[in-house]
Order: C-alpha cells, then structure tokens, then sequence
C-alpha cells in the first residue's frame, strides 16, 4: 500500500494561547490524519526551522512580522496563515467594523450593520458637544486599539455625557444597543461556520440613567472559561433562550468578511436589535479567537488544515507536472487527509 504522505503544520503562539489552543486532543487527531502540529522558536531564526507545509500563527511583534514576510518571499507557496497585512485590519476598532459596513449581502428579510460609532483621539474631543453630540446614550467606550493585551479588553458602559469625562483615549464610542442579553459569536474556520450564544451585557432602561454612576467598567463579558466547554450546561445555567438569528444571514456575513479581510481564522459576535427583531449589529471581530470553547473543535481545524496542505500539495504537483517537459506526471498526494467543509449554528 502506498506510504501516505505526511504534513507538517507550524505554529507560532504565546505561552497562554498555546496552551489553550494546542490541545493533545487537537495534536492527536491531526497526527492520526497526516498532519504533525510543530512549534516555531519565536526566539530562533524562522529560516533555520521547517520546512512547514503550512505556517499558522497569533504572533505579534515587528521582528516576527520581518521573519514572517522574508521566510514568504523565499518560501512563495507556503500558506501563512494569516498574512499579518491582513490581520492588521482588525487590530484597530474603526477599521475593524468598517468591512462590515461595505458587505452588499441583500438578505430577504434580516438588514445588518454596524452601531454608530465615534473615534475619540484625545481628552479634548469627550467634553466637546459638537463631536460627541450625534451619539445617543448610554456608550460603550472602548480601547482604539485591538492588540490581545489585557487592556485592549477594558471597557466602560458610559449613562451618561458626565461619564465621558475620566476616560482615557484613544477610544471608540460605540453606541449600545440593547439586544436581551445574549450575544452571537459566529466561529469562523475556512469555509466553517458555527454559531455559538453568550452571556452579554444587559438592557439598559433609560428611566433613571440619569441618576445613576456616570460609566460602569468591565471586560470580556462574553468569554466563557474552557471548563465550561459543554455549551448546553454553560447555557441552561444562563438561560440563554434567545432564538439563534437565521443561518443564511451568518453564514452570507462569514463569507463576505472571509473575501473582503482574506482571512481564514476568526469570529465576530453580532447581536439583535431589541427593538427591530430582525435588525442586527456585529459589534466585534476577533483574529484566531479562542477555538477550543467550539464543540468538535478539534476536527474542524484538523479538517481545515487538512484542506490547506492539500491545496498547496495539489499545487505544487501542478507546477511539477508543468515542469515535467511533456512526462504528464500526476502527483497523487495520498494523504488521509480529508474531511468535510461543513455549516453548523447551534440550535
Ligand atoms: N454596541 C454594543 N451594544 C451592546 N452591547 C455591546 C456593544 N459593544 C459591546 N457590547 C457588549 O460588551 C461586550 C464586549 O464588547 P467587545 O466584544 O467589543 O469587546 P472585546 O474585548 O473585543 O471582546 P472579545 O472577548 O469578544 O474580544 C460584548 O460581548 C457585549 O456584551
Ligand atoms: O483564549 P480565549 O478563549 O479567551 O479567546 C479569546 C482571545 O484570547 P487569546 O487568543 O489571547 O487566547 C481573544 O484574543 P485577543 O483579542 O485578546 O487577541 C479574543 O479573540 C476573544 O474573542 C477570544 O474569546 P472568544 O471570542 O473565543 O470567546
Ligand atoms: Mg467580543
Ligand atoms: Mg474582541
């Protein structure tokens, strides 16, 4: 029987997302399917690791991007994913949101978009009428920035135009929505779609907004710990009835923000509109989030790095064939790598 060719997968990640991603179950099954999941020394020369069938990473740093664009160049079939240039998008709040706000899905019934939102680039700007003015309370201040550090998660819920005044930007305003307290997060692998439901921020009641505290401080309200993996128990401890929103809707805006930002790897919580039932809001979009909270987590990514190193294997063996001077040599790349592209939203 023909040996089946093996792959290797790279992997670049901090301490704690290595942690929490490269699970051994995540590392077992990929080795059953072909693929040996491999850690890059972000301390050593990427050039003198590998050679990667595929580099995937949540790496920051400008020596790592350097690394990452010079071992592309030398390496120009080598899928990376993500491409840093494209990650960069979502590392800042406006330009985050603003590929949401250029998808053209027509949807027959649901409209989409993002929260009226303000950029606030220093103290000046909060206690300045005319900047803030279109706003309507209560907002949610959030940092400019989305770099993964701990402060890039610390928001504040603002009543308030008072409460503006001990913020400190640069910060998005982002007008609240309320939506009954549940948010979406839709998972997005490749061509892999799951919709899962979280806690969220409560409504706010406008009766006596006035008088309460300014702003109210939290962060990362919708994470769930991985104990709580099991997301039936996570959700009757919660209570989280609302109705998922339409499969079509996420998995149209999946495919729009896959095209538009060219990438593989993220998620974007999207809540609905207490008001207009069938209005919603994606409000965040995450690179490389936390998988291992998604159910089967293990086989979606095997299956998707399965579909990256077969791409690339099929590729390769077309430029060789093209190479071949008239020998049509097919390259069968006789992996059990395999698996099926599939749409899931939990209901
Ligand atoms: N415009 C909004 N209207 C209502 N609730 C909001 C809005 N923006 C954020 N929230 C609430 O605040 C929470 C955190 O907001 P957001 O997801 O933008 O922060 P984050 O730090 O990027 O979170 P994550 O852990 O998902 O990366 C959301 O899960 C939701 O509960
Ligand atoms: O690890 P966790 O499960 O907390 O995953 C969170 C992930 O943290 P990590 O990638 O640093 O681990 C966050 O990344 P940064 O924004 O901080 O870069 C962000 O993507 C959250 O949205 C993820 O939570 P989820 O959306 O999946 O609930
Ligand atoms: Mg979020
Ligand atoms: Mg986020």
């Amino acid at each position: 029987m023909e040996e089946s060719q093996r792959f290797t997968v790279g992997y670049a990640l901090a301490p704690k997302k290595k942690q929490s991603f490269i699970q051994p179950s995540l590392v077992n099954l990929a080795c059953e399917r072909g693929i040996d999941l491999v850690p890059i020394d972000t301390d050593r020369p990427l050039s003198v690791q590998g050679p990667f069938d595929c580099v995937l990473h949540k790496f920051y740093g400008e020596e790592w991007k350097a690394q990452l664009r010079d071992y592309a160049v030398k390496n120009p079939s080598l899928p990376i994913i993500d491409p840093p240039d494209a990650i960069e998008r979502l590392h800042n709040r406006i330009s985050m949101l603003q590929v949401v706000s250029e998808l053209e899905i027509p949807q027959e019934k649901e409209t989409f978009g993002i929260p009226s939102q303000i950029v606030v680039y220093d103290s000046m700007a909060l206690s300045d009428y005319g900047a803030v003015g279109a706003l309507r309370f209560p907002v949610i201040a959030k940092p400019l920035v989305a770099d993964g550090s701990a402060k890039s998660h610390k928001m504040s819920l603002v009543y308030h135009r008072a409460g503006l005044l001990k913020l400190k930007p640069p910060l998005v305003l982002q007008e609240f929505v309320n939506h009954g307290g549940v948010i979406f997060k839709v998972y997005v692998v490749g061509d892999y779609v799951k919709c899962v439901k979280r806690k969220s921020l409560p409504d706010v009641s406008l009766e006596n907004v006035d008088s309460t505290e300014g702003s109210l401080s939290f962060s990362q309200v919708s994470n769930m710990t991985t104990q709580n993996r099991n997301n039936e128990e996570y959700y009757e401890s919660l209570h989280l009835e609302a109705e998922m929103p339409p499969l079509s809707l996420l998995t149209d805006i999946a495919r729009g923000l896959r095209q538009a930002m060219r990438l593989h790897l993220f998620n974007f919580d999207i809540i609905r509109d207490s008001k207009a039932g069938n209005h919603y809001y994606v409000i965040d979009i995450n690179y490389f989030p936390g998988y291992a909270k998604m159910p089967s987590y293990e086989t979606v990514l095997t299956d998707f790095f399965c579909d990256i190193v077969n791409k690339k294997s099929a590729e390769d063996g077309a430029d060789s064939t093209v190479e071949g001077k008239g020998n049509e040599m097919k390259l069968l790349s006789s992996t059990y790598c395999g698996g099926t592209k599939d749409v899931e939203s939990e209901r």
